[in-house]
């Protein structure tokens, strides 16, 4: 059963120019054309988001950021504020990704942090968690997930619209992807924690897939009982790939 609107992030990490701005044009207007009954929200690199915000007006597309620092404002040099996201018009920030997670040491308190800061801006997190190769190999994902979603979620999370992103972090741009039956219990267990930390706003929290998602995969996997839409890196960058795993939700 699906209670949560249908999601479908696509985060170009460091990835585009300028002249990519016409992929979320191409983007923007097929869906503009054939809507979807859910979000589609494209994350580029900062560089490019204020051009996006702008080049997404008039089409069902949102922009969102891909990190934030946990303050409004201050001297952190080369950082941004969910309070500036949303100055320039972004609706989404992803924190926790694994990426930040390793090269910056983020940890699950830091990721709370901001999760709380893009909240409190009148913005929706994308909290992301997922396992490790050697906490699966050693039985440990659930485990894992329990903490990740009792630590990173915040106690705003209980009036405010969250999304949670499962990428198991061996699955990112590595071509694998657990079996149906894995991502189902990982979804649910994240589900179920989620119940206990915020109650009935699980409901209506998109929970989405995050690895290796492509256009051949993307229908099996979006199909999956609790999975809510995607989480999508390299598949998201040119708008045909994406738009076939926007088509498949
Ligand atoms: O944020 C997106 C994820 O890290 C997935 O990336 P990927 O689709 O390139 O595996």
């Amino acid at each position: 059963m699906k209670n949560a609107k249908s999601l479908i992030v696509g985060n170009w990490k460091m990835n585009g120019l300028r002249q990519d701005i016409d992929q979320i044009l191409a983007i923007g207007a097929s869906l503009k054309e054939n809507p979807i009954d859910g979000e589609v929200v494209i994350c580029p690199p900062a560089t490019l988001t204020a051009l996006a915000v702008d080049a997404v007006t008039n089409l069902p597309v949102k922009i969102g950021g891909q990190d934030c620092h946990a303050a409004k404002a201050g001297a952190y040099t080369g950082d941004i504020s969910a309070e500036k996201w949303k100055d320039i018009g972004a609706k989404y920030v992803i924190v926790g990704h694994s990426e930040r997670r390793e090269s910056y040491s983020e940890d699950n308190i830091s990721v709370r942090s901001k999760a709380k800061a893009v909240l409190d801006a009148g913005l929706i997190p994308i909290i992301c968690i997922g396992e490790s190769l050697s906490e699966r190999d050693s039985g440990e994902t659930l485990s894992v997930l329990t903490k990740q979603v009792r630590e990173c979620v915040p106690e705003e999370a209980k009036k405010g619209s969250i999304a949670i992103g499962y990428e198991p972090v061996w699955a990112i741009g590595s071509g694998k992807t657990p079996s149906v039956d894995d991502i189902s219990e990982a979804h649910s267990l994240i589900r179920h924690v989620l119940t206990e930390e915020i109650g009935d706003r699980s409901k209506v929290t998109p929970i989405i897939y995050g690895g290796s998602m492509k256009p051949s995969n993307a229908s099996e996997i979006l199909a999956i009982d609790g999975v809510d839409g995607g989480l999508v890196g390299g598949a998201s960058l040119k708008a045909e790939d994406f738009l076939s795993i926007i088509r498949a939700s």
